[in-house]
């Protein structure tokens, strides 16, 4: 059965950030995600996930200034030291979670860039052996252009690529089956194919990024294929409830209280 994260960016905003960790736990969830927890003192989230008994699965590095439009630093030449001055942040929350893996987003620069190439190249490098020597894990993803236009990792075959050319063993790809279906399609192909290489995977509705249980993708046939392929890591609920959270957590039932 799928190791379910409830993704608290998206899921449980009826409630306030630090509150959103007893919902998510009282519907059922063993584990949480959530994009960035640093305007929360790390011992306040690890406070809420001991208190409710939940894993943390995932979060991102500092991303810049989200604000202002920018989404990671990683291919931005200038950024460098900013993006190692977050990491080392992100690794205190990521001590005092339990959080096992990190996501670094790449930023908005040209893909066909040869300097945001580069610089992307040595940030994902510098940053995976200095998360590994923490005993983490890093994960890249590829995001479509359409929800966030001008993004650097738009494409699987360019985080395919740079994973296999670094060869790192804690550098993984985070596979969120939304933008791969926007992005390239062939869902089920793409993860029996890259399966080894996945070290977390997201899901919603395509298109409009809700609960999984309607629209394009069969989501009952894709999360029996990862039990199938025998992955084991966490499926990130990454989707904005199409009503409320509660009132849409139909698809889960089927799941609840057998995930471990
Ligand atoms: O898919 C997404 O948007 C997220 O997983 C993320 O990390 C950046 O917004
Ligand atoms: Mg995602």
């Amino acid at each position: 059965m799928p190791n379910f994260a409830a993704n608290l960016t998206m899921m449980f905003t009826e409630w306030s950030f630090l509150d959103r960790f007893a919902a998510a736990a009282d519907a059922g969830f063993s584990a949480v995600e959530f994009l960035f927890p640093y305007e929360h003192p790390p011992e306040a989230v690890a406070a809420q996930l001991q208190r409710n008994g939940l894993t943390q699965a995932l979060f991102n590095l500092p991303p810049g200034d989200w604000g202002k439009g920018e989404r990671g630093l990683a291919a931005l030449p200038s950024r460098f030291s900013e993006l190692q001055a977050g990491v080392e942040t992100a690794l205190i929350y990521a001590e005092a979670t339990g959080c096992r893996s990190l996501h670094l987003m790449a930023g908005i620069a040209e893909a066909g860039d040869a300097r945001a190439s580069a610089a992307y190249r040595e940030a994902v490098a510098w940053t995976a052996e200095r998360v590994g020597a923490a005993g983490r894990t890093l994960v890249l993803e590829p995001i479509n252009r359409r929800d966030m236009p001008g993004y650097f990792l738009n494409d699987f075959a360019l985080a395919e690529d740079l994973i296999a050319a670094l060869a790192l063993p804690n550098l993984k790809l985070q596979f969120d089956i939304y933008h791969r279906a926007i992005m390239h399609g062939d869902v089920t192909m793409a993860l029996r194919r890259l399966m080894p290489t996945i070290g977390h995977i997201q899901i919603a509705s395509v298109p409009s990024r809700h609960e999984p249980d309607a629209e394009e993708l069969n989501y009952p046939f894709l999360l029996a294929e990862l039990d199938r392929l025998g992955y084991e890591g966490f499926v990130g609920c990454e989707y904005r409830p199409a009503g409320a959270t509660i009132d849409g957590l139909g698809w889960f039932k089927p799941y609840r209280g057998i995930s471990a």
